[in-house]
């Protein structure tokens, strides 16, 4: 697999920051194409300010970034947007379109496409996120997690080849947010799309080939969801929601049963259990 995002001794810094601090500091990672990543910690640990920096809306002190062999700079900047999709935690600030459909075919009339493909692609993309009867509707009227369907629509619709989610699907209950995860694994399944989605959802963060995690400005460690999700009630620091069978194996623990010190699934855990019980 060939590398999509290229990322060396990234620094960042706000404007208004003293000249010796940084929010993002000496992160270095790469992500293949077709891969999805992780990128987990806690509140403020800077994930959204790495995400702008890879599409440019935040430039860096220092460091080099490449997406699909192209090195980030004021020159390539237009070029690499249209490669990749964002949607953040609040899709307010995303709309432009008087309606959803509108705001769906939006990305699509930048690139000049058709419209008879355009129409189509709006429907299928409004579909799939179960928002097609909302078509004609004003986006400001929608519900939080609507507006992220709609994002997400605008996205789909819009095929980037890197697709960054901020938080995405925060606003979304918990089967809206497992329907939206489906949709995307269909999207890569269907084309070569990389994902990297900042997230606390330990769900989205399974999802995921890798875990990146950052603290405090800084990449702290690195692994697949299984390596990361041994870390039990130490995800919390992380930024992450304990699995289930993690905070069952912490309960059980406590009251002295011997646990298995390796990352358990949902169905690894019944499987123990059912073991437990019958050595008893
Ligand atoms: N526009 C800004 N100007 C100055 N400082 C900022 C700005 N945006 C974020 N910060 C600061 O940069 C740090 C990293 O913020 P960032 O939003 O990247 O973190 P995060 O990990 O995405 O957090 P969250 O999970 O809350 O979204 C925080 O200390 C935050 O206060």
């Amino acid at each position: 697999m060939s590398q999509i995002i290229d990322v060396e001794h990234l620094n960042y810094r706000y404007p208004q920051q003293a000249a010796d601090q940084l929010t993002l500091t000496d992160i270095s990672f790469t992500v293949a194409a077709g891969e999805w990543v992780a990128i987990v910690g806690h509140n403020g640990s800077g994930k959204s300010t790495l995400a702008k920096n890879l599409n440019g809306l935040l430039a860096p002190v220092s460091g080099k970034i490449t997406i699909d062999g192209q090195v980030l700079s004021e020159q390539t900047v237009w070029d690499i947007r249209r490669k990749i999709g964002m949607v953040f935690q609040n899709p307010d600030n995303q709309f432009v379109g008087a309606t959803v459909e509108d705001d769906v075919a939006f990305s699509l009339e930048n690139q000049g496409i058709p419209r008879d493909e355009m129409l189509s692609r709006v429907a299928e993309a409004l579909a799939q996120v179960d928002m097609q009867d909302f078509a004609t509707r004003e986006p400001a009227r929608l519900s939080g997690g609507q507006k992220q369907r709609v994002a997400l629509a605008g996205m789909i619709a819009a095929r980037p080849q890197i697709l960054i989610l901020d938080e995405a699907t925060s606003m979304l209950d918990p089967e809206g947010r497992a329907e939206v995860l489906q949709t995307i694994q269909q999207m890569k399944a269907d084309s070569d799309l990389t994902v990297l989605s900042i997230t606390h959802d330990i769900d989205e963060a399974a999802n995921a080939n890798r875990v990146l995690v950052v603290n405090d400005g800084h990449l702290v460690e690195e692994g697949t969801p299984a390596e990361i999700f041994q870390h039990g009630p130490a995800l919390i620091k992380m930024g992450l929601d304990m699995p289930y069978p993690e905070r069952l194996k912490a309960a059980l623990a406590r009251l002295g049963v011997q646990v298995p010190a390796t990352y358990l699934t949902e169905k690894g855990m019944a499987d123990w259990l059912w073991q437990l019980r019958s050595n008893k």
